[in-house]
């Protein structure tokens, strides 16, 4: 089966750009948000200006222009101007014309020169009326619009919508739909959709990068807000500052949300279980090497473990976690039981010893003896070695008699990592055991004499006078080779001879080295052997 892993580091950035879905729609949906909030503002008041000249030029622009008297700018005409100018919200600067001329208006009263109407006045009749209702015309000007009721022209402008309109970003216009032609009214439009087609009452839509609302609130006349989205987003640097150092603060807390809940799914422990659940450990082989045969008589199996990323975890790393997290009984089932098919598979049940690493708890609860029983063939129980630690000893007596119940089965005890710790011969002459292991830590530069070569040769003493067989841990030199079989060391164990072996390369390598062995004791060896040592 393919493993999937992810790395802690890969989990917070998935976690945060996953954010990014949440956050990105968000973020649309409060710019879209604000930008309809924006225009219906603009479409209301647009409304307001809208309705409000319709009302003045009913309540004010048309009546004045019926009342009006003869002649034209007489003192009641020019009262009534003023006076209506300042009544009326939405039209001002009110004036008498006659024959394309102003001659006198609520702002300067009676002109000396009357006026003559300025070119863009005249060309009104081009547009078509915004306010259609109003039956008149609008006289399309720069910046301003002015409307007409027989001899009377008011100006209207969009005095609050012009602050509006003065945004890069946005873009207003009217527009009457009469004959389903579009005239705009707004000055200085340029808006470029001009094949525009409203047809609701109101509606928004996306095109182009604009952002549209339109609104037909009067009859026929209807009102336009475009947003140029790219120019709007570039205008609110500092709303987007704000917003992308938010973005930034929740990625960086999905980051962290990620990664603690990857340690809490993903964690070593988590993932060890897992494996051990799934069979993903794997096992090697030391050789144990008899000094005096130089035959393989053995092996020490060493647990392998390759996480679900692909990396290998090392013993010194996962052991610890296994005792801290109370998966000591199962690793150790787990690796006896793969020992025994491993070996077995490979012709070596029973024709190697195999010594097997031991928690401190497996002796003492007695699991280890409950686990040999279940997964090792009686008759094979003898090739087995139970190598015991002296972290071991909790209870003296209790390990004394847990040790006892192995070695009744036929398994044989083994002290491994002998010299460290707080090993001692009260301890070593409770616990009956078959072997010591010296720990390689004594053996690194035991070839000179030295105070770790007294501490051997002392170790050695003890053994002999315990009667219990010695192997020497981390032979790494020809030299440290030779200087234990000058103490009588029985076995050895390190990387001078072989590093530990997936089941495959130990079975070749105990046959070849066993081969080499038995070549060497052939007569025609023995002489090659002899004639060696005389040259
Ligand atoms: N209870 C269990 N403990 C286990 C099991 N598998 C391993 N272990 C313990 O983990 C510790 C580290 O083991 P490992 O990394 O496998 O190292 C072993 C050898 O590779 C290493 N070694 C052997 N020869 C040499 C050498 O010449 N030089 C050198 N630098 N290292 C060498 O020593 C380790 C074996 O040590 P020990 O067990 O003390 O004999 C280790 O404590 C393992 O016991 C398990 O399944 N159960």
């Amino acid at each position: 089966m393919a493993k999937l892993y992810v790395s802690q580091k890969q989990f917070g950035v998935g976690a945060a750009i996953a954010s990014l879905f949440i956050i990105v729609p968000l973020l649309a949906l409060l710019l879209t948000q604000s930008a309809h909030r924006f225009q219906d503002a603009l479409l209301d008041r647009n409304d307001t200006v809208g309705t409000g000249i319709a009302r003045d030029f009913h309540q004010f622009l048309k009546p004045l222009s019926e009342s009006l008297s003869q002649p034209a700018c007489n003192p009641d005409n020019l009262r009534k101007l003023r006076q209506t100018d300042f009544r009326s919200k939405y039209l001002s600067y009110y004036a008498e014309v006659r024959d394309g001329h102003i001659l006198c208006t609520s702002y300067e009263g009676k002109l000396a020169n009357p006026v003559a109407l300025p070119a863009e006045y005249v060309q009104f009749d081009a547009e078509t009326a915004i306010l259609n209702d109003l039956n008149t015309e609008v006289i399309q000007t720069q910046g301003t619009a002015a409307i007409r009721a027989g001899n009377l022209i008011a100006v209207f402008d969009y005095p609050e919508l012009s602050n509006t309109i003065s945004k890069s970003w946005l873009d207003y216009a009217s527009y009457s739909l009469i004959n389903n032609q579009f005239t705009s009214v707004k000055p200085f439009y340029t808006h470029p959709l001009n094949d525009i087609n409203i047809s609701g009452n109101s509606e928004r839509w996306f095109e182009g990068g604009y952002y549209i609302a339109s609104r037909c609130s009067i009859q026929n006349s209807c009102d336009l807000v475009s947003i140029d989205i790219l120019s709007y987003v570039k205008s609110q640097q500092l709303t987007l500052t704000v917003l992308l150092m938010l973005t930034a603060m929740v990625m960086w807390a999905f980051y962290r949300a990620g990664c603690n809940l990857h340690s809490s799914i993903f964690s070593l422990p988590n993932q060890l279980r897992a494996g051990l659940k799934n069979n993903e450990l794997t096992l090697h082989y030391q050789p144990i090497v008899s000094t005096t045969s130089s035959e393989v008589i053995g092996c020490e199996v060493l647990c392998r473990w390759h996480a679900a990323d692909g990396h290998s975890v090392s013993p010194d790393t996962f052991i610890p976690m296994v005792e801290d997290n109370g998966l000591c009984e199962a690793l150790t089932e787990s690796v006896t039981r793969t020992a025994i098919k491993e070996l077995k598979l490979h012709g070596l049940l029973g024709k190697v010893r195999v010594a097997i690493n031991t928690f401190p708890e497996d002796i003492e609860s007695g699991f280890m003896k409950r686990n040999l029983n279940r997964h090792v063939p009686e008759r094979y129980l003898p090739w087995f070695t139970v190598e015991i630690t002296e972290k071991s000893v909790g209870n003296l007596d209790n390990l004394a008699k847990n040790v006892d119940q192995l070695r009744a089965l036929g398994v044989q005890v083994s002290v491994d990592d002998f010299g460290t710790g707080f090993s001692n011969l009260e301890t070593l002459q409770a616990i009956k055991v078959d072997q010591i292991k010296i720990d390689r830590s004594f053996i690194i530069g035991v070839e000179k004499p030295s105070l770790k070569r007294s501490i051997v040769d002392n170790i050695c003493q003890l053994a002999k006078s315990l009667n219990v067989r010695l192997v020497a841990e981390g032979i790494e030199t020809a030299q440290q080779l030779e200087f234990v079989k000058t103490r009588n060391i029985a076995l050895t164990q390190g990387y001078f001879h072989s590093k530990p072996l997936a089941i495959p390369d130990f079975a070749q390598f105990v046959a070849q080295q066993n081969r080499n062995n038995a070549d060497a004791t052939s007569p025609q060896s023995k002489r090659i052997l002899q004639q060696a040592s005389q040259a």
